[in-house]
């Protein structure tokens, strides 16, 4: 088997023990009359970020922590956070924080037990191998397998978001930066 082959056997794997109920639970919470916040570290954050993008295309008004612009949180907004681990300082900190003022959270890990998955309103498992755990088994490099399935996860997530809000390609590619 072809390395590529190989990546393409593990994603899949991963990918289909995601939970449709939990991205229809996760769906739920995103809803046009809601500010979206996403905060990631390091390639997990990287991964949300394009989240984040697709969100802003289907009409959504979205913002990353971390980026000058970002405004405060404020209950009543809903926060996304991705961490493999769920244990990241970076993200659970701030994601404890939001959940205290009233923010409601949907986190993604690797880990359904993590402190993240605990602390979210609704959690989307992807369980793919992390830098954290090495029980997950792949040939790939710390949690790559984690951020590729996480980042089809999400599209996964965005696709359906747009279905039930009726926003066409079309629409999408007319709100694309056409400043590039
Ligand atoms: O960038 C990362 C590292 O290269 C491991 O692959 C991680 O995404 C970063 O360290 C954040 O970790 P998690 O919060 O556990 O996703």
């Amino acid at each position: 088997m072809s390395l590529l082959n190989e990546i393409m056997d593990e994603i899949n794997t991963v990918v289909g023990q995601v939970s449709d109920n939990q991205l229809n639970d996760a769906e739920k919470l995103i809803t046009k009359d809601k500010r979206i916040f996403i905060l990631g570290a390091g390639r997990s954050g990287l991964m949300a970020k394009g989240f984040a993008m697709r969100l802003m295309h289907i009409g959504y008004t979205v913002f990353v922590i971390g980026e000058t612009i970002t405004p405060s949180i404020a209950k009543g907004d809903v926060l996304v956070s991705v961490s493999g681990s769920g244990t990241t300082k970076s993200v659970l900190e701030p994601t404890e924080s939001a959940r205290k003022i009233g923010v409601k959270v949907i986190g993604l890990t690797s880990n359904g037990t993590s402190p993240l998955a605990q602390v979210s309103d609704a959690v989307i498992v992807v369980p793919g191998a992390t830098k954290a755990d090495d029980s997950v088994k792949s040939i790939q490099l710390l949690s790559t397998l984690f951020d590729q399935s996480v980042h089809i996860t999400m599209d996964a997530l965005v696709l359906k978001v747009s279905r039930r809000d009726n926003v066409s390609n079309d629409q999408a590619k007319a709100t694309h930066s056409n400043m590039e």
